[in-house]
């Protein structure tokens, strides 16, 4: 066969590919209303042990090896559950809208561009994108109507929380609706006939730039340019049109602004990854077939051992902590805000029980928001 022939095949095969995912796509969503009519979860990881074992044998009879089954399949599952699981939210909240405006950080191409890409992709036909200059335009443009949504980076595995986000949360009104992770894979971009010898100057978000600070410190004579987002450091490359001045970004980002990747992976971590939080005016009830993440904020004083009683609380109710952050209170030196993220539905019992008790306990408490869980564990195959 010719290249061109054979070409055509390969290209007709991935067609068919794509339209049995589609196929497979419609039959989960299938399963997500039976489910609910049964009271099932979403989530049946015996199923998936069963479907993958069967995969992975039927894999070896067409000489494809387990390891590519099982990344194939994790992929497969993980769209299945998140899909299921916008349906559902979208049912039992009347969240089916066709545009819904969403505020996010930068232009085009930031990270936070891409996360709401990602999480809006399920759940509407059309997003109004309102690209912002700092946080705390992104919130405001939600608590005053101009956005449905907000999607906020919270924390990163390279760099931590982040506290900006962290503090415009003990002051808004906004509820926590969703959550997502997104990988960050930083690259140097710059114009085409960029010298990486002769770089002079490095565009990026403080955020990048602390999640690549090993990389920046390898630098000679480099000046480091703090931006307000990725994208507002790839438009100033773009604009400079100075072959010395490079910036820090994504790879798909930078190709919106027709920038070249010069080196790859700069974070300090391998495993780069963001957490978003998707916040909006009205709060959410999960359903109770999806798991539910509830985060909430209390001050609890500062007598001793009072951090502990109120984690006793939730260890008496068999609630499991997330992640538990610190933030100074504003006005009141040296006293701490708690933020915490546990793994329960705010309907549940024990979550009920648990709030009520540490309302007593507690000066303040607030919470924040109940959301669906998006952390989808890859089945494991009991060997
Ligand atoms: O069969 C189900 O119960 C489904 O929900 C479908 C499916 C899948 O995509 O294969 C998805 C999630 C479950 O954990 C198991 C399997």
């Amino acid at each position: 066969m010719q290249l061109d022939q054979i070409r055509t095949e390969i290209s007709d095969t991935d067609q068919q590919l794509l339209a049995l995912l589609a196929k497979r796509r419609q039959l989960a969503l299938a399963v997500a209303n039976a489910k609910l009519a049964q009271n099932k979860p979403i989530r049946d990881q015996k199923r998936e042990q069963e479907l993958l074992i069967s995969l992975i044998e039927h894999g070896k009879t067409l000489n494809i090896d387990a390891q590519y089954v099982t990344r194939l399949y994790h992929v497969i599952i993980e769209d299945s559950v998140l899909q299921q699981q916008a349906k559902i939210q979208g049912q039992l909240n009347n969240l089916d809208r066709d545009i819904v405006r969403v505020a996010f950080l930068g232009g085009q191409g930031s990270y936070s561009y891409w996360a709401a890409q990602k999480y809006f992709t399920r759940r509407a036909e059309q997003l109004i994108e309102l690209g912002c200059d700092s946080f705390h335009d992104i919130v405001h443009s939600v608590e005053t109507g101009h956005a449905d949504y907000a999607v906020l980076p919270i924390e990163n595995t390279s760099s931590g929380s982040i506290n900006e986000v962290y503090d415009l949360l003990q002051h808004t009104r906004l509820s926590i609706v969703g959550e997502l992770t997104h990988p960050i894979a930083h690259c140097l971009l710059g114009l085409e006939d960029t010298d990486l010898s002769k770089i002079r100057q490095v565009c990026a978000h403080p955020q990048v730039i602390a999640q690549c600070s090993q990389f920046l410190q390898g630098l000679a004579n480099v000046k480091v340019e703090y931006c307000d987002s990725t994208s507002d450091a790839f438009s100033r490359v773009k604009q400079l049109q100075d072959p010395s001045v490079v910036a820090i970004g994504g790879e798909a980002g930078g190709d919106l602004y027709g920038l070249q990747v010069l080196t790859r992976e700069l974070a300090n971590q391998k495993d780069n990854v963001s957490r978003f939080i998707v916040v909006a005016r009205k709060p959410v009830q999960v359903a109770k077939a999806i798991p539910a993440k509830t985060t909430f904020i209390m001050y609890t004083g500062q007598q001793p051992g009072a951090l502990v009683d109120a984690l006793l609380v939730l260890k008496q109710h068999g609630i499991s902590m997330a992640k538990l952050e610190s933030r100074p209170i504003n006005g009141n030196p040296w006293e701490e805000m708690f933020y915490v993220d546990v793994f329960a539905n705010l309907n549940d019992y024990a979550m009920t029980r648990a709030l009520e008790e540490l309302n007593k306990i507690t000066r303040f408490i607030k919470v924040l928001g109940c959301y669906a869980s998006e952390d989808i564990e890859p089945t494991q195959v009991i060997a």
